[in-house]
């Protein structure tokens, strides 16, 4: 499985998740503005995915300013700023900068070289905790799926959203391997398609068998018994549990419930907004009009016509059934399950 965010020998690459799934092509990332830009074009995308290129974006910017020891505080913090501002709604992002500023206070007073590898030491453990926590949920969630069945999963929480292995789509990996999922169905996830473009991609590297499906043909498929379970990803959840996903997510939500098919939602604790009550205080990003009015380069709508173009929604957490976490899976109350686990400890 190719890696969404690698860092070797000093250097990151990302891979350029614009071209999948045509080209597997990987930018070589030497400077923090370069990270910010893939982080705005979805080069790179994925809560935990951005989170660790936005660790490694901050920790290129430290190296950059280090020769500049008086004033290396106020352009660090300047380089933290912009690159929580490429996106609003992926709480991992703000998550893993706010990390990595805390290694950089706890170790200020160390000579520059000691400084810039604490700081190299922290990006990396954020990227190989993800894909540790990825597998942990992975092997939590597959506990949901005791008889083989197929599933609707939407946009990708695969490993192309992390660093490795996937959360929704890490779940479906290991069930997988269980037998107990048989078929995924993927929403293409229009305007984006991150599901026909990744997810579809991704499973089919594996030989999971997919099947392809427009975003309106969510509903036709659970009133035909065709899945018996939905599973997706997470950009930030409240303390209500409450969660803000790829925009479609709840519109799924409420044909799963109208269908009376479960809901889940895969999400590590870097996913979840401890400062947030409710999904209505999550920012939702709001992307470029050609998203929705060009499709491969060509103009699929009349020149000039308004869009509306919210990459993410909030699922009410009244519509999910549990959240998959590596610390057990959370049941409502929410407020309750949720408070539980904030200090990081287990269900
Ligand atoms: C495992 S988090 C994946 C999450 O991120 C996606 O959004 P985007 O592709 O815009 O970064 C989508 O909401 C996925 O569920």
């Amino acid at each position: 499985m190719h890696t969404a965010v690698e860092w070797k020998e000093g250097r990151l690459r990302l891979l350029n998740q614009t071209l999948l799934p045509v080209q597997t092509e990987y930018i070589e990332c030497t400077d923090w503005q370069r990270v910010a830009t893939a982080i705005q074009r979805l080069e790179v995308r994925g809560a935990p995915a951005i989170g660790a290129a936005a660790a490694f974006g901050l920790l290129l910017g430290a190296m950059e300013v280090t020769h500049t020891p008086d004033d290396f505080a106020s352009k660090l913090f300047v380089i933290a700023e912009k690159l929580k501002a490429t996106r609003p709604t992926a709480v991992n992002l703000f998550w893993a900068i706010d990390r990595m500023l805390r290694v950089w206070e706890q170790n200020q007073a160390k000579e520059v070289p000691g400084l810039i590898q604490a700081m190299e030491q922290e990006a990396i453990q954020i990227a190989a905790e993800d894909v540790q926590v990825n597998r942990r949920i992975s092997v939590l969630g597959a506990q949901l799926f005791t008889a083989p069945a197929s599933v609707l999963t939407h946009c990708n929480a695969g490993a192309l959203a992390t660093v490795g292995f996937g959360t929704a789509l890490g779940v479906i990996r290991q069930a997988w391997s269980d037998g107990n999922i048989i078929r995924v169905f993927a929403d293409e996830t229009r305007p984006l398609l991150q599901g026909a473009r990744l997810t579809a991609w991704e499973l089919m590297q594996e030989s999971i068998p997919v099947t392809l499906i427009t975003d309106n043909m969510a509903g036709w498929v659970m009133k035909n018994n065709m899945v018996q379970a939905v599973i997706v990803g997470a950009d930030r959840i409240t303390l209500n549990g409450d969660v803000a996903n790829k925009i479609g997510t709840y519109s799924v939500a409420v044909l799963a419930k109208e269908h009376r098919i479960p809901f889940y939602v895969a999400a590590p604790l870097s996913t979840f907004d401890f400062t947030k009550q409710t999904g209505d205080e999550i920012p939702i990003e709001e992307r470029s009009a050609a998203e929705v009015t060009r499709l491969g380069g060509q103009p699929i709508a009349p020149a000039g016509v308004d869009v509306f173009n919210p990459a993410f929604d909030v699922t009410p957490n009244q519509l999910v059934t549990a959240i998959i976490t590596e610390y057990g899976i959370l049941r409502a109350p929410y407020d309750i399950s949720i408070a539980r686990i904030k200090k990081g400890g287990p269900e």
